[in-house]
């Protein structure tokens, strides 16, 4: 009896099955019908109204549902203008001693005084951690620069764990870099760049404030990097150097540049994260508390990143930027690098991308797993999404389907496209709000911005894209040209090394 009673309750509940698959299908062809109904009506509004922000692609190809829910990622001038007006402040709060302690835009002082002169020459060493690798170099400056390098991964639980673990990596891999190229013998001069925000006390001394991108190892917040170096590698006993500079990727990627171009005032990077450095005059540096001889000036790291942080662009942030702030591991901090940089850029478009899907206006109002997971939409993919011919989809339909989207109809690449365009168009924007206000305040001529790090480097069009707002947000009478930095961190760094050696024999 109680079989029968399962049986009869199996059959109806197929059946139930039965009526809900066949009414989903009928959900989702009356769906697409709509979205395509309104993807016509969109496409004579947009053509009738013949203008294109986007010009990279049609816009008439996206439907204005889509374009009502994107619209709080994208900057318009005046929005730019006051980006540009309150970086400034920040800028200047950070300069200004009695400022300082509260400011979130920092600008540490590095102690590099100089730029190159081109002449530099010797064997360097430089370790540089600060982002996805951690690489150990050797450089040999001269007419040219040559330079052998082994990348070393820094594994995950190092990343969080104790700080004396990281250092005894890194140690490590030095000790290995050293042997394999029968170094033992030769005390060689060593930059150490460390791209985390650090408060600089000499050119040998950095405190880090605090961890960023993804690292959080205790016991070295607050602490002196350089010391902590010194400390793992004493703990080894085989490794014999000098360590001559601790710098910052920018700062390396200003000086790198600057060996060959002596227009050369600033450093960007927009990789795993974003700061900026400058060259500022001494007067206009508060903070400095060293001698003020020759030369007056001394190269500012900003640490941008943390722009924001203090609420001041929060007209501009959107729900995605809180998701996504909310779901780091630094929540409330670092917030302009959160809009801008490699490791939040595919996070940010994956967010977007997920909500359209769930107002229906995407893949028939069906997700995949892999695009609900966190971090499965990455950075790269808006590059290679963005490097698609117009009203061509061809990357877009391979990675979406690596997301597990194997029918993907051209207007839903078109959607997916214009998302990427408008993360990508809303982070060049910002990097050159910044990059502006500091080509306003150096206020020379003619300024070289150095810039490293992959989302520039690889991005198909923020170069275009940082140029076209800068210009229109720099005072009239400044020319500017941005130029791909080659390997700031390595050259850079031996740079810093060579230049402090050259001062200091001077003095
Ligand atoms: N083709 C690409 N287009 C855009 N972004 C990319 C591309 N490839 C990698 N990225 C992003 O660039 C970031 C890595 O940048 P980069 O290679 O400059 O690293 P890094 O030197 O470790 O970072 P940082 O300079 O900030 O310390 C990653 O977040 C990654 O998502």
């Amino acid at each position: 009896m109680e079989i029968v009673a399962a049986a009869d309750s199996d059959e109806r509940g197929l059946s139930l099955l039965k009526v809900v698959t066949v009414l989903q299908k009928v959900v989702v062809f009356v769906h697409s019908f709509t979205i395509n109904k309104l993807r016509k009506h969109t496409s004579q509004i947009s053509s009738t109204a013949g203008t294109s922000t986007m010009p990279d692609m049609r816009e008439e190809d996206i439907s204005t549902k889509v374009q009502e829910i994107c619209q709080s990622l994208i900057l318009g001038e005046e929005l730019m203008r006051e980006v540009c007006d309150r970086m400034e402040e920040e800028i200047n709060k950070g300069l200004s001693k009695d400022t300082n302690p509260e400011a979130t835009v920092k600008c540490f002082p590095t102690y590099v005084r100089d730029l190159p002169n081109g002449k530099e020459n010797g064997r360097f060493l430089a370790l540089d951690l600060g982002g996805t690798n951690f690489r150990v170099l050797l450089i040999e400056l001269g007419d040219k620069c040559s330079m052998d390098s082994r990348i070393y991964a820094v594994p995950q639980p190092i990343m969080v764990g104790p700080g004396d673990g990281l250092f005894d990596h890194i140690a490590e891999c030095m000790a290995s870099f050293i042997k394999e190229r029968d170094l033992g013998d030769e005390i060689l001069p060593l930059g150490f760049t460390f791209s985390f925000p650090c408060k600089q006390e000499g050119l040998t001394k950095a405190r880090l404030a605090c961890w960023t991108k993804g690292f959080r190892c205790a016991g070295v917040e607050g602490n002196d990097v350089v010391e902590l170096l010194k400390q793992a590698i004493s703990r080894r006993g085989d490794v014999k150097i000098k360590i001559c500079a601790v710098l910052n990727d920018t700062t390396g990627t200003l000086m790198s540049c600057a060996w060959k171009n002596h227009n050369c005032r600033i450093g960007l990077i927009v990789g795993t994260g974003t700061n900026a450095c400058y060259m500022e005059k001494l007067e206009k540096v508060e903070l400095w508390d060293e001698d003020r001889n020759d030369p007056p000036q001394v190269i500012i790291n900003t640490e941008w990143g943390a722009f924001g942080d203090s609420g001041c662009i929060d007209f501009i942030r959107t729900e995605y930027d809180n998701n996504i702030d909310r779901e780091s591991i630094n929540p409330g901090r670092q917030l302009y690098e959160k809009m801008i940089s490699g490791m939040y850029m595919g996070e940010i478009a994956r967010q977007v991308l997920v909500h359209l899907v769930s107002q229906g206006l995407l893949f028939g109002g069906y997700s995949s797993d892999i695009l609900l997971e966190k971090g499965s939409f990455f950075t790269k993919y808006i590059s290679e999404i963005e490097s698609d011919k117009v009203g061509d989809y061809n990357n877009c339909r391979n990675i979406l389907e690596e997301l597990g989207f194997n029918d993907a109809t051209d207007a839903d690449c078109a959607n997916v496209r214009y998302v990427c365009t408008c993360v990508s168009r809303r982070a060049a924007y910002l990097a050159a709000a910044g990059v502006a206000v500091l080509l306003n305040r150096i206020n020379e001529e003619s300024v070289t911005v150095a810039v490293d790090g992959s989302v520039y480097r690889f991005h198909p069009h923020f170069h275009n894209l940082m140029v076209e707002q800068i210009s229109h947000l720099i005072k009239p009478g400044i020319k500017f040209d941005l130029m791909l930095s080659e390997d700031g961190s390595g050259r850079g760094a031996a740079l810093v090394a060579a230049v402090a050696t050259r001062i200091a024999a001077i003095r």
